[in-house]
Protein backbone atom coordinates (compact mmCIF):
# COMPACT_ATOMS: atom_id res chain seq x y z
CA UNK A 1 0.00 0.00 0.00
CA UNK A 2 1.17 3.90 -0.27
CA UNK A 3 1.73 5.91 2.55
CA UNK A 4 -0.39 9.24 2.25
CA UNK A 5 0.78 11.57 5.18
CA UNK A 6 -0.83 14.02 6.70
CA UNK A 7 -2.64 14.38 3.28
CA UNK A 8 -5.89 16.61 2.60
CA UNK A 9 -7.21 14.36 0.21
CA UNK A 10 -8.10 11.16 1.55
CA UNK A 11 -11.90 10.70 1.19
CA UNK A 12 -11.42 12.26 -1.86
CA UNK A 13 -8.50 9.33 -2.96
CA UNK A 14 -10.72 6.58 -1.42
CA UNK A 15 -13.06 7.93 -3.80
CA UNK A 16 -11.07 7.84 -6.72
CA UNK A 17 -9.69 4.30 -5.38
CA UNK A 18 -13.01 2.58 -5.27
CA UNK A 19 -13.84 3.90 -8.13
CA UNK A 20 -10.82 3.49 -10.37
CA UNK A 21 -8.44 1.14 -8.83
CA UNK A 22 -5.04 1.70 -10.00
CA UNK A 23 -1.32 0.45 -9.63
CA UNK A 24 -0.44 0.94 -6.07
CA UNK A 25 3.28 1.63 -7.01
CA UNK A 26 2.78 4.21 -9.08
CA UNK A 27 0.93 7.10 -7.24
CA UNK A 28 1.46 10.02 -9.56
CA UNK A 29 0.74 8.40 -12.47
CA UNK A 30 -2.04 6.85 -11.37
CA UNK A 31 -4.20 9.94 -9.79
CA UNK A 32 -3.44 11.33 -13.21
CA UNK A 33 -4.90 8.76 -15.04
CA UNK A 34 -7.83 8.39 -12.91
CA UNK A 35 -8.73 12.00 -12.88
CA UNK A 36 -8.45 11.82 -16.89
CA UNK A 37 -10.93 9.58 -16.78
CA UNK A 38 -13.04 12.10 -14.87
CA UNK A 39 -12.07 14.75 -17.16
CA UNK A 40 -14.61 14.25 -19.96
CA UNK A 41 -17.15 14.11 -16.68
CA UNK A 42 -16.47 16.59 -14.81
CA UNK A 43 -14.14 18.93 -17.06
CA UNK A 44 -15.17 19.50 -20.42
CA UNK A 45 -12.01 21.54 -21.56
CA UNK A 46 -14.07 24.09 -23.83
CA UNK A 47 -15.78 25.35 -20.16
CA UNK A 48 -13.45 24.10 -17.71
CA UNK A 49 -10.10 25.93 -19.16
CA UNK A 50 -10.62 29.29 -18.66
CA UNK A 51 -8.69 32.44 -20.50
CA UNK A 52 -4.81 32.60 -20.13
CA UNK A 53 -5.12 36.43 -19.74
CA UNK A 54 -4.78 36.64 -16.60
CA UNK A 55 -2.83 38.65 -14.05
CA UNK A 56 -2.10 35.33 -12.21
CA UNK A 57 -0.03 34.12 -14.47
CA UNK A 58 2.50 37.52 -13.40
CA UNK A 59 5.51 36.55 -11.81
CA UNK A 60 5.69 37.77 -8.26
CA UNK A 61 9.33 38.05 -7.68
CA UNK A 62 10.27 37.37 -10.82
CA UNK A 63 11.63 40.57 -13.64
CA UNK A 64 9.25 41.35 -16.02
CA UNK A 65 7.82 44.36 -17.10
CA UNK A 66 4.24 45.88 -17.23
CA UNK A 67 3.73 44.76 -21.13
CA UNK A 68 5.39 43.54 -24.19
CA UNK A 69 7.96 41.36 -25.30
CA UNK A 70 11.45 40.93 -23.79
CA UNK A 71 13.98 38.55 -24.44
CA UNK A 72 17.97 38.96 -23.53
CA UNK A 73 19.22 40.89 -20.18
CA UNK A 74 21.83 43.14 -21.10
CA UNK A 75 25.19 44.55 -19.48
CA UNK A 76 24.30 44.08 -15.73
CA UNK A 77 26.36 45.82 -13.29
CA UNK A 78 26.90 47.52 -10.17
CA UNK A 79 27.08 51.67 -10.06
CA UNK A 80 27.31 54.21 -7.12
CA UNK A 81 24.99 51.92 -5.57
CA UNK A 82 22.53 50.78 -7.50
CA UNK A 83 22.42 47.77 -9.39
CA UNK A 84 21.46 48.14 -13.15
CA UNK A 85 20.15 45.51 -15.53
CA UNK A 86 19.37 46.58 -19.41
CA UNK A 87 17.24 44.28 -21.40
CA UNK A 88 15.99 43.60 -24.92
CA UNK A 89 12.26 45.12 -24.83
CA UNK A 90 10.55 45.51 -28.23
CA UNK A 91 8.08 48.77 -27.09
CA UNK A 92 5.80 48.53 -29.34
CA UNK A 93 4.62 44.87 -29.26
CA UNK A 94 4.24 41.21 -27.49
CA UNK A 95 6.34 39.72 -30.66
CA UNK A 96 9.93 40.01 -31.27
CA UNK A 97 11.07 42.88 -33.20
CA UNK A 98 12.64 46.89 -33.23
CA UNK A 99 14.44 45.86 -29.89
CA UNK A 100 15.45 48.69 -27.57
CA UNK A 101 17.76 48.35 -24.43
CA UNK A 102 15.10 48.62 -21.50
CA UNK A 103 16.19 49.84 -18.18
CA UNK A 104 15.74 49.09 -14.48
CA UNK A 105 17.72 49.86 -11.41
CA UNK A 106 17.06 48.24 -7.76
CA UNK A 107 18.95 48.66 -4.69
CA UNK A 108 18.76 45.27 -3.52
CA UNK A 109 18.18 42.60 -6.95
CA UNK A 110 14.56 42.23 -5.67
CA UNK A 111 12.46 45.22 -5.90
CA UNK A 112 13.09 47.32 -9.32
CA UNK A 113 12.55 50.71 -10.44
CA UNK A 114 11.62 51.17 -13.99
CA UNK A 115 13.89 54.16 -16.04
CA UNK A 116 13.50 55.10 -19.14
CA UNK A 117 14.94 53.74 -22.12
CA UNK A 118 18.78 53.67 -22.33
CA UNK A 119 19.10 52.32 -25.86
CA UNK A 120 16.68 53.33 -28.85
CA UNK A 121 16.98 52.72 -32.73
CA UNK A 122 17.96 56.31 -33.65
CA UNK A 123 20.85 55.71 -35.95
CA UNK A 124 21.25 53.51 -39.56
CA UNK A 125 23.80 51.31 -37.91
CA UNK A 126 21.07 50.35 -35.19
CA UNK A 127 17.83 51.06 -36.94
CA UNK A 128 16.09 47.72 -37.11
CA UNK A 129 17.29 47.58 -33.15
CA UNK A 130 19.85 48.15 -30.84
CA UNK A 131 20.36 44.20 -29.72
CA UNK A 132 22.61 42.34 -26.84
CA UNK A 133 26.02 43.54 -25.45
CA UNK A 134 27.20 44.54 -22.09
CA UNK A 135 28.49 47.51 -20.15
CA UNK A 136 32.60 47.32 -19.31
CA UNK A 137 33.44 50.01 -16.42
CA UNK A 138 36.53 52.01 -17.94
CA UNK A 139 39.84 52.60 -16.11
CA UNK A 140 38.49 56.26 -15.30
CA UNK A 141 35.44 54.68 -13.64
CA UNK A 142 33.01 55.58 -16.48
CA UNK A 143 30.83 52.58 -17.62
CA UNK A 144 30.45 52.03 -21.63
CA UNK A 145 28.30 50.13 -23.18
CA UNK A 146 29.17 48.05 -26.13
CA UNK A 147 25.75 46.32 -28.13
CA UNK A 148 24.85 45.30 -31.70
CA UNK A 149 23.74 47.43 -34.12
CA UNK A 150 21.30 45.75 -36.22
CA UNK A 151 21.05 47.74 -39.50
CA UNK A 152 18.31 48.09 -42.15
CA UNK A 153 19.27 44.90 -43.48
CA UNK A 154 20.23 43.29 -40.33
CA UNK A 155 23.66 43.55 -41.00
CA UNK A 156 25.18 43.41 -37.75
CA UNK A 157 28.21 46.16 -36.21
CA UNK A 158 29.10 46.61 -32.83
CA UNK A 159 28.37 49.88 -31.31
CA UNK A 160 29.55 52.04 -28.31
CA UNK A 161 27.26 54.55 -25.96
CA UNK A 162 28.55 56.31 -22.85
CA UNK A 163 26.27 57.79 -20.28
CA UNK A 164 25.91 61.26 -21.06
CA UNK A 165 26.35 62.18 -17.11
CA UNK A 166 28.47 59.52 -15.27
CA UNK A 167 27.79 60.90 -11.91
CA UNK A 168 24.32 59.94 -12.43
CA UNK A 169 24.02 56.68 -10.25
CA UNK A 170 20.54 56.01 -12.27
CA UNK A 171 22.43 56.08 -15.35
CA UNK A 172 19.16 57.78 -16.93
CA UNK A 173 20.77 58.97 -20.56
CA UNK A 174 23.13 57.17 -22.98
CA UNK A 175 25.04 59.31 -26.20
CA UNK A 176 25.96 57.06 -28.93
CA UNK A 177 29.15 58.99 -30.28
CA UNK A 178 29.79 59.91 -33.67
CA UNK A 179 32.64 57.32 -33.80
CA UNK A 180 30.01 54.33 -34.27
CA UNK A 181 29.84 51.81 -35.56
CA UNK A 182 33.12 50.87 -33.90
CA UNK A 183 33.07 47.20 -34.94
CA UNK A 184 32.16 46.48 -38.42
CA UNK A 185 31.39 42.65 -39.60
CA UNK A 186 34.96 43.15 -42.07
CA UNK A 187 37.55 40.31 -41.88
CA UNK A 188 37.84 36.86 -42.96
CA UNK A 189 35.62 34.59 -42.75
CA UNK A 190 32.92 36.59 -41.42
CA UNK A 191 29.32 36.41 -42.09
CA UNK A 192 27.59 39.90 -41.44
CA UNK A 193 24.35 38.91 -40.35
CA UNK A 194 25.91 36.43 -37.45
CA UNK A 195 28.39 38.96 -35.58
CA UNK A 196 26.49 40.03 -32.45
CA UNK A 197 26.46 40.14 -28.56
CA UNK A 198 29.98 41.87 -27.84
CA UNK A 199 30.90 40.73 -23.65
CA UNK A 200 31.65 42.55 -21.23
CA UNK A 201 35.76 43.87 -21.70
CA UNK A 202 39.05 42.43 -19.92
CA UNK A 203 42.39 44.23 -19.81
CA UNK A 204 45.55 41.75 -20.81
CA UNK A 205 49.25 41.97 -19.73
CA UNK A 206 49.84 44.22 -22.40
CA UNK A 207 46.85 46.48 -20.21
CA UNK A 208 44.93 46.88 -23.53
CA UNK A 209 41.08 45.76 -23.42
CA UNK A 210 39.76 42.93 -24.80
CA UNK A 211 36.31 41.83 -25.53
CA UNK A 212 34.63 38.78 -27.85
CA UNK A 213 32.19 38.93 -30.04
CA UNK A 214 29.72 36.20 -31.05
CA UNK A 215 29.89 34.97 -34.56
CA UNK A 216 30.16 32.47 -37.37
CA UNK A 217 33.23 32.43 -38.79
CA UNK A 218 33.80 30.20 -41.90
CA UNK A 219 30.72 28.76 -41.11
CA UNK A 220 31.20 27.69 -37.65
CA UNK A 221 30.74 29.39 -34.50
CA UNK A 222 33.45 31.37 -32.45
CA UNK A 223 34.24 34.11 -29.74
CA UNK A 224 36.26 36.60 -31.76
CA UNK A 225 38.61 38.44 -30.20
CA UNK A 226 39.14 42.40 -30.40
CA UNK A 227 41.45 44.40 -28.86
CA UNK A 228 41.75 48.29 -28.50
CA UNK A 229 43.78 50.90 -25.98
CA UNK A 230 41.27 53.04 -25.75
CA UNK A 231 37.93 51.09 -26.06
CA UNK A 232 36.82 52.47 -28.89
CA UNK A 233 39.00 51.76 -31.58
CA UNK A 234 39.09 48.27 -31.99
CA UNK A 235 40.83 45.96 -34.24
CA UNK A 236 40.74 42.05 -34.48
CA UNK A 237 43.14 39.63 -33.12
CA UNK A 238 44.37 37.54 -36.23
CA UNK A 239 42.66 34.44 -34.13
CA UNK A 240 39.60 33.92 -32.49
CA UNK A 241 39.43 33.67 -28.30
CA UNK A 242 38.00 29.98 -29.29
CA UNK A 243 35.85 28.68 -31.92
CA UNK A 244 33.90 24.83 -32.20
CA UNK A 245 33.43 23.29 -35.51
CA UNK A 246 30.86 21.32 -33.36
CA UNK A 247 28.27 24.19 -34.49
CA UNK A 248 26.78 27.45 -35.58
CA UNK A 249 26.78 31.04 -34.38
CA UNK A 250 27.28 31.37 -30.73
CA UNK A 251 24.58 33.92 -29.30
CA UNK A 252 25.54 35.82 -26.49
CA UNK A 253 28.84 34.88 -25.49
CA UNK A 254 30.22 35.12 -22.05
CA UNK A 255 33.80 35.01 -20.44
CA UNK A 256 34.71 35.20 -16.98
CA UNK A 257 37.34 33.82 -14.94
CA UNK A 258 36.64 31.88 -11.26
CA UNK A 259 38.47 30.19 -8.30
CA UNK A 260 37.62 26.90 -8.08
CA UNK A 261 35.56 26.54 -4.91
CA UNK A 262 35.45 29.89 -3.93
CA UNK A 263 31.96 31.25 -3.89
CA UNK A 264 33.73 34.54 -4.25
CA UNK A 265 33.92 35.60 -7.52
CA UNK A 266 36.47 37.96 -9.86
CA UNK A 267 36.63 41.01 -11.71
CA UNK A 268 38.10 39.91 -15.08
CA UNK A 269 39.63 43.64 -15.60
CA UNK A 270 41.68 42.72 -12.22
CA UNK A 271 44.56 41.15 -11.73
CA UNK A 272 43.52 37.37 -11.70
CA UNK A 273 44.94 34.70 -9.74
CA UNK A 274 47.08 32.08 -11.03
CA UNK A 275 44.95 29.27 -9.55
CA UNK A 276 41.65 31.06 -11.43
CA UNK A 277 40.03 28.96 -14.47
CA UNK A 278 38.17 30.68 -16.90
CA UNK A 279 34.51 30.06 -18.77
CA UNK A 280 33.53 30.38 -22.11
CA UNK A 281 29.63 30.50 -22.12
CA UNK A 282 27.85 30.11 -25.67
CA UNK A 283 24.05 30.46 -26.37
CA UNK A 284 23.13 28.20 -28.82
CA UNK A 285 20.59 24.98 -29.83
CA UNK A 286 17.91 27.05 -27.33
CA UNK A 287 20.02 27.00 -24.55
CA UNK A 288 23.28 28.14 -22.62
CA UNK A 289 25.97 26.04 -22.94
CA UNK A 290 29.47 26.40 -21.40
CA UNK A 291 32.88 25.06 -21.15
CA UNK A 292 35.52 25.50 -18.40
CA UNK A 293 39.49 26.01 -19.15
CA UNK A 294 42.31 28.55 -18.75
CA UNK A 295 42.97 31.47 -20.57
CA UNK A 296 46.85 31.20 -21.84
CA UNK A 297 47.90 35.11 -21.86
CA UNK A 298 50.52 34.27 -24.34
CA UNK A 299 48.73 33.17 -26.81
CA UNK A 300 45.43 35.13 -26.11
CA UNK A 301 43.72 32.02 -26.43
CA UNK A 302 40.85 30.18 -24.00
CA UNK A 303 41.89 26.62 -23.52
CA UNK A 304 38.99 24.54 -22.08
CA UNK A 305 40.12 21.82 -19.90
CA UNK A 306 38.47 18.72 -22.36
CA UNK A 307 36.99 19.34 -25.96
CA UNK A 308 34.07 17.58 -26.29
CA UNK A 309 33.48 17.18 -30.32
CA UNK A 310 29.30 16.47 -29.36
CA UNK A 311 27.54 19.73 -28.44
CA UNK A 312 25.02 17.67 -27.13
CA UNK A 313 27.59 16.59 -23.94
CA UNK A 314 28.42 20.37 -23.29
CA UNK A 315 27.65 21.32 -19.97
CA UNK A 316 24.59 23.36 -19.66
CA UNK A 317 23.91 26.54 -17.56
CA UNK A 318 20.37 25.31 -17.70
CA UNK A 319 18.44 22.56 -18.49
CA UNK A 320 15.19 24.39 -18.58
CA UNK A 321 14.01 27.64 -20.73
CA UNK A 322 16.90 30.05 -20.00
CA UNK A 323 18.75 31.16 -22.91
CA UNK A 324 21.22 34.58 -23.67
CA UNK A 325 22.80 34.93 -19.76
CA UNK A 326 25.04 37.42 -18.57
CA UNK A 327 27.37 37.78 -15.56
CA UNK A 328 28.88 40.94 -13.58
CA UNK A 329 31.11 41.05 -10.87
CA UNK A 330 28.97 42.27 -8.43
CA UNK A 331 31.61 45.02 -6.50
CA UNK A 332 28.97 45.53 -3.83
CA UNK A 333 29.72 41.76 -2.37
CA UNK A 334 31.62 40.37 -4.36
CA UNK A 335 30.40 37.56 -5.92
CA UNK A 336 29.67 37.01 -9.47
CA UNK A 337 25.65 37.13 -10.50
CA UNK A 338 24.11 35.62 -13.60
CA UNK A 339 21.37 36.71 -15.29
CA UNK A 340 19.46 34.52 -17.99
CA UNK A 341 16.05 34.65 -19.85
CA UNK A 342 12.88 32.50 -19.94
CA UNK A 343 10.81 32.47 -22.83
CA UNK A 344 6.75 32.12 -22.50
CA UNK A 345 5.69 28.62 -23.38
CA UNK A 346 2.67 29.04 -24.44
CA UNK A 347 1.28 29.81 -27.90
CA UNK A 348 2.60 33.81 -29.76
CA UNK A 349 -1.38 34.38 -29.63
CA UNK A 350 -1.69 33.79 -25.62
CA UNK A 351 1.13 36.17 -25.61
CA UNK A 352 -1.20 38.89 -27.85
CA UNK A 353 -4.08 37.86 -25.80
CA UNK A 354 -1.94 38.54 -22.68
CA UNK A 355 -0.04 41.62 -23.39
CA UNK A 356 3.42 40.23 -22.44
CA UNK A 357 5.89 38.16 -23.00
CA UNK A 358 9.34 37.11 -21.10
CA UNK A 359 10.91 37.01 -17.70
CA UNK A 360 14.49 36.91 -16.33
CA UNK A 361 15.74 34.10 -14.06
CA UNK A 362 16.44 34.87 -10.52
CA UNK A 363 19.67 36.35 -10.56
CA UNK A 364 21.83 33.54 -9.21
CA UNK A 365 25.04 33.83 -7.23
CA UNK A 366 27.60 31.59 -9.74
CA UNK A 367 30.83 30.26 -8.57
CA UNK A 368 33.08 27.03 -9.60
CA UNK A 369 33.12 23.78 -7.70
CA UNK A 370 36.07 22.82 -5.62
CA UNK A 371 37.44 20.73 -8.43
CA UNK A 372 36.83 22.81 -10.94
CA UNK A 373 34.68 20.98 -13.48
CA UNK A 374 31.31 22.71 -13.10
CA UNK A 375 29.72 26.03 -12.25
CA UNK A 376 27.68 26.04 -9.09
CA UNK A 377 24.16 28.60 -8.93
CA UNK A 378 22.03 30.02 -6.17
CA UNK A 379 19.54 32.37 -6.09
CA UNK A 380 21.30 35.62 -4.67
CA UNK A 381 20.54 35.64 -0.79
CA UNK A 382 18.80 38.72 -1.39
CA UNK A 383 15.98 36.46 -2.55
CA UNK A 384 15.68 35.36 0.85
CA UNK A 385 13.93 38.68 2.06
CA UNK A 386 10.80 37.94 0.76
CA UNK A 387 10.49 34.87 2.46
CA UNK A 388 7.75 34.51 5.13
CA UNK A 389 5.79 32.03 7.47
CA UNK A 390 8.42 29.20 7.40
CA UNK A 391 7.48 25.66 7.83
CA UNK A 392 9.85 23.46 9.26
CA UNK A 393 9.92 19.25 9.26
CA UNK A 394 12.26 16.70 9.98
CA UNK A 395 12.50 13.49 9.81
CA UNK A 396 10.34 12.15 7.49
CA UNK A 397 10.44 9.06 6.06
CA UNK A 398 9.19 8.64 2.46
CA UNK A 399 8.34 4.99 1.91
CA UNK A 400 7.36 3.90 -1.52
CA UNK A 401 4.38 5.72 -2.90
CA UNK A 402 4.52 8.15 -0.05
CA UNK A 403 3.39 11.98 -0.63
CA UNK A 404 3.59 14.43 2.73
CA UNK A 405 1.29 17.64 2.11
CA UNK A 406 3.72 20.62 2.86
CA UNK A 407 0.83 22.68 4.56
CA UNK A 408 0.88 26.30 5.97
CA UNK A 409 2.85 27.60 2.65
CA UNK A 410 1.15 30.44 -0.29
CA UNK A 411 1.55 27.57 -2.73
CA UNK A 412 1.74 29.90 -5.73
CA UNK A 413 4.27 31.81 -4.38
CA UNK A 414 7.00 29.52 -2.14
CA UNK A 415 10.58 28.97 -1.93
CA UNK A 416 11.47 25.14 -0.92
CA UNK A 417 14.67 23.87 0.59
CA UNK A 418 14.22 19.97 1.22
CA UNK A 419 17.28 17.35 1.70
CA UNK A 420 16.72 13.57 0.44
CA UNK A 421 18.53 10.98 2.41
CA UNK A 422 18.31 7.73 0.92
CA UNK A 423 18.33 4.52 3.30
CA UNK A 424 20.78 2.88 1.55
CA UNK A 425 22.05 3.55 -1.98
CA UNK A 426 22.37 -0.69 -2.75
CA UNK A 427 18.85 -0.57 -4.74
CA UNK A 428 20.28 2.39 -6.91
CA UNK A 429 20.01 1.35 -10.77
CA UNK A 430 23.04 1.31 -13.45
CA UNK A 431 24.10 4.44 -15.52
CA UNK A 432 23.65 4.22 -19.21
CA UNK A 433 25.98 7.06 -20.62
CA UNK A 434 23.70 7.15 -23.52
CA UNK A 435 20.97 8.91 -21.44
CA UNK A 436 23.26 11.90 -21.20
CA UNK A 437 22.62 12.45 -25.33
CA UNK A 438 19.04 13.09 -24.42
CA UNK A 439 18.45 13.69 -21.30
CA UNK A 440 14.45 15.49 -21.82
CA UNK A 441 14.06 11.87 -23.20
CA UNK A 442 15.36 9.96 -20.38
CA UNK A 443 13.08 11.93 -18.27
CA UNK A 444 10.00 11.60 -20.06
CA UNK A 445 10.92 7.79 -19.91
CA UNK A 446 11.80 8.05 -16.35
CA UNK A 447 8.62 9.53 -15.26
CA UNK A 448 7.76 10.43 -11.94
CA UNK A 449 5.32 7.93 -11.49
CA UNK A 450 7.82 5.03 -12.66
CA UNK A 451 9.25 3.29 -9.55
CA UNK A 452 12.86 2.97 -9.79
CA UNK A 453 15.69 1.39 -7.05
CA UNK A 454 16.76 4.46 -5.96
CA UNK A 455 13.83 7.38 -7.09
CA UNK A 456 12.41 8.87 -8.14
CA UNK A 457 11.76 11.13 -5.15
CA UNK A 458 11.37 15.16 -4.95
CA UNK A 459 8.60 17.75 -5.19
CA UNK A 460 5.31 17.86 -6.62
CA UNK A 461 3.79 21.43 -6.99
CA UNK A 462 0.80 23.60 -8.43
CA UNK A 463 -1.04 20.33 -8.04
CA UNK A 464 -4.28 20.56 -8.09
CA UNK A 465 -6.95 19.07 -5.68
CA UNK A 466 -7.42 15.66 -8.14
CA UNK A 467 -3.77 15.89 -9.38
CA UNK A 468 -5.38 16.28 -13.01
CA UNK A 469 -2.12 19.53 -12.57
CA UNK A 470 1.04 19.12 -11.16
CA UNK A 471 4.77 19.59 -11.96
CA UNK A 472 7.24 17.01 -10.68
CA UNK A 473 10.24 17.87 -9.66
CA UNK A 474 12.43 14.87 -9.34
CA UNK A 475 15.55 13.01 -8.97
CA UNK A 476 16.41 9.40 -9.48
CA UNK A 477 19.93 7.96 -8.16
CA UNK A 478 21.87 5.51 -10.13
CA UNK A 479 25.83 3.56 -9.75
CA UNK A 480 28.43 4.59 -12.15
CA UNK A 481 31.75 3.45 -12.10
CA UNK A 482 33.12 6.37 -9.62
CA UNK A 483 30.45 7.81 -7.99
CA UNK A 484 26.28 8.20 -8.57
CA UNK A 485 24.92 9.78 -11.14
CA UNK A 486 22.43 11.48 -9.96
CA UNK A 487 19.22 12.84 -12.57
CA UNK A 488 16.95 15.41 -11.86
CA UNK A 489 13.69 16.69 -13.63
CA UNK A 490 11.42 19.08 -13.91
CA UNK A 491 8.37 17.53 -15.47
CA UNK A 492 5.60 19.64 -17.52
CA UNK A 493 3.75 17.23 -19.13
CA UNK A 494 0.92 17.91 -16.79
CA UNK A 495 1.49 20.80 -15.47
CA UNK A 496 -1.41 22.35 -17.54
CA UNK A 497 -4.62 21.24 -18.86
CA UNK A 498 -4.37 23.74 -21.80
CA UNK A 499 -3.64 22.74 -24.99
CA UNK A 500 -0.90 23.99 -27.10
CA UNK A 501 1.53 24.73 -24.63
CA UNK A 502 4.93 23.68 -24.78
CA UNK A 503 5.35 21.24 -21.86
CA UNK A 504 8.74 18.97 -21.86
CA UNK A 505 9.91 17.14 -19.19
CA UNK A 506 13.11 18.87 -18.39
CA UNK A 507 16.70 17.19 -16.89
CA UNK A 508 20.18 17.26 -16.31
CA UNK A 509 22.40 14.65 -14.62
CA UNK A 510 24.69 15.56 -12.04
CA UNK A 511 27.91 13.14 -11.00
CA UNK A 512 27.47 13.13 -7.05
CA UNK A 513 29.59 11.23 -4.14
CA UNK A 514 26.18 10.30 -2.65
CA UNK A 515 28.32 7.79 0.28
CA UNK A 516 30.28 10.78 1.28
CA UNK A 517 27.24 13.53 1.28
CA UNK A 518 24.91 11.37 2.20
CA UNK A 519 21.80 13.76 0.90
CA UNK A 520 20.70 14.97 -1.94
CA UNK A 521 19.47 18.78 -1.74
CA UNK A 522 16.37 20.61 -3.83
CA UNK A 523 15.25 24.32 -3.60
CA UNK A 524 12.42 25.15 -6.01
CA UNK A 525 10.91 28.53 -6.26
CA UNK A 526 7.46 28.83 -7.31
CA UNK A 527 6.19 31.50 -8.72
CA UNK A 528 3.14 31.65 -10.48
CA UNK A 529 3.88 30.75 -13.73
CA UNK A 530 7.60 30.46 -13.02
CA UNK A 531 9.03 27.38 -11.49
CA UNK A 532 13.12 27.43 -10.77
CA UNK A 533 14.97 24.80 -9.25
CA UNK A 534 18.45 23.91 -8.27
CA UNK A 535 19.14 20.65 -7.29
CA UNK A 536 22.74 19.17 -5.72
CA UNK A 537 23.47 22.16 -4.27
CA UNK A 538 23.44 24.10 -7.86
CA UNK A 539 24.74 21.35 -9.57
CA UNK A 540 21.97 21.49 -12.26
CA UNK A 541 19.05 23.89 -12.31
CA UNK A 542 16.36 23.54 -14.33
CA UNK A 543 14.11 26.84 -14.84
CA UNK A 544 10.50 26.10 -16.52
CA UNK A 545 7.47 27.60 -17.17
CA UNK A 546 3.84 26.89 -16.37
CA UNK A 547 0.07 27.39 -16.63
CA UNK A 548 -2.04 26.10 -14.55
CA UNK A 549 -5.89 26.48 -15.14
CA UNK A 550 -6.23 25.96 -11.10
CA UNK A 551 -4.38 28.93 -10.97
CA UNK A 552 -6.80 31.38 -12.57
CA UNK A 553 -9.71 29.62 -11.27
CA UNK A 554 -9.24 30.70 -7.65
CA UNK A 555 -8.82 26.54 -6.72
CA UNK A 556 -5.58 27.03 -4.99
CA UNK A 557 -2.53 24.26 -5.39
CA UNK A 558 -1.02 21.70 -3.15
CA UNK A 559 2.80 20.39 -3.07
CA UNK A 560 4.21 17.30 -1.89
CA UNK A 561 7.31 15.57 -0.96
CA UNK A 562 7.36 12.55 -2.54
CA UNK A 563 8.91 9.03 -3.47
CA UNK A 564 8.15 6.48 -5.86
CA UNK A 565 11.08 4.50 -5.38
CA UNK A 566 11.35 1.01 -4.31
CA UNK A 567 14.10 2.40 -1.70
CA UNK A 568 12.90 4.20 1.47
CA UNK A 569 14.21 7.79 1.33
CA UNK A 570 14.42 10.00 4.64
CA UNK A 571 13.37 13.95 4.43
CA UNK A 572 15.78 14.84 6.95
CA UNK A 573 14.97 18.19 6.10
CA UNK A 574 12.42 20.52 5.16
CA UNK A 575 11.48 24.35 5.17
CA UNK A 576 9.06 25.92 3.12
CA UNK A 577 8.23 29.89 2.76
CA UNK A 578 5.66 32.10 1.49
CA UNK A 579 7.24 34.28 -0.60
CA UNK A 580 6.48 38.17 -0.88
CA UNK A 581 5.24 39.68 -3.21
CA UNK A 582 8.39 41.78 -4.91
CA UNK A 583 7.74 45.59 -6.31
CA UNK A 584 9.13 44.88 -9.38
CA UNK A 585 9.06 47.54 -12.29
CA UNK A 586 5.54 48.64 -10.93
CA UNK A 587 6.69 52.33 -11.04
CA UNK A 588 8.54 54.42 -13.29
CA UNK A 589 11.46 56.49 -12.00
O1 LIG B 1 17.19 40.65 -29.56
C1 LIG B 1 18.29 40.32 -30.35
C2 LIG B 1 19.27 39.57 -29.50
O2 LIG B 1 18.69 38.32 -29.17
C3 LIG B 1 19.55 37.27 -29.58
C4 LIG B 1 19.56 36.14 -28.58
O3 LIG B 1 18.31 35.93 -27.99
O4 LIG B 1 19.24 36.87 -30.89
C5 LIG B 1 18.02 36.28 -31.17
C6 LIG B 1 17.59 36.48 -32.60
O5 LIG B 1 16.36 35.90 -32.95
C7 LIG B 1 15.92 34.70 -32.47
O6 LIG B 1 15.54 34.89 -31.11
C8 LIG B 1 14.39 35.68 -30.94
C9 LIG B 1 14.20 35.96 -29.49
O7 LIG B 1 15.30 36.68 -29.04
C10 LIG B 1 13.27 34.89 -31.59
O8 LIG B 1 12.06 35.34 -31.22
C11 LIG B 1 13.50 34.92 -33.08
O9 LIG B 1 12.43 34.28 -33.73
C12 LIG B 1 14.77 34.20 -33.36
O10 LIG B 1 15.11 34.35 -34.71
O11 LIG B 1 17.40 37.84 -32.84
C13 LIG B 1 17.83 38.15 -34.12
C14 LIG B 1 16.74 38.93 -34.81
O12 LIG B 1 15.56 38.21 -34.82
C15 LIG B 1 18.19 36.87 -34.82
O13 LIG B 1 19.20 37.08 -35.76
C16 LIG B 1 18.59 36.05 -33.65
O14 LIG B 1 18.66 34.69 -33.91
C17 LIG B 1 20.92 37.94 -29.63
O15 LIG B 1 21.85 37.23 -30.39
C18 LIG B 1 20.57 39.26 -30.21
O16 LIG B 1 21.51 40.24 -29.96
Amino acid sequence: MFHHRHGCGWPFLLLLLLLFPFDESSLLRGQAAAADSHRVVLYPQSTRVSSIVSSKYRTAFHFQPPKNWINDPNGPLYYKGLYHLFYQYNPGSVVPGNKTWAHSVSADLVNWLRLESALDRTEPYDAKGCWSGSVTVLADGRPAILYTGADDVKNQAQCIAFPSNSSDPYLREWTKPSSNPVIRPDGPGLTPNQFRDPTTGWTGPDGQWRIAVGAELDGYSAALLYKSEDFVSWSRVDHPLYSSNSSTMWECPDFFAALPGNTSGLDLSAAIPNRAKHVLKMSLDSCDKYMVGVYDLEADKFVPDNVVDDRRLWLRIDYGNYYASKSFFDAKKGRRIIWGWANESDSSSDDAAKGWAGIQALPRTIWLDSDGSQLLQWPVEEVESLRRNETNHQGIELKKGDMFEIKGTDTLQADVEIEFEPGTMDEADAFDPSWLLNTEKHCREADASAPGGLGPFGLVVLASDDMEEHTAVHFRVYKSKHKHMILMCSDLRRSSLRSGLYTPAYGGFFEFDLEKEKKISLRTLIDRSAVESFGGGGRVCIMARVYPVALVDDRGAHMYAFNNGTTAVMVSQLKAWSMKRAQVNVKKG
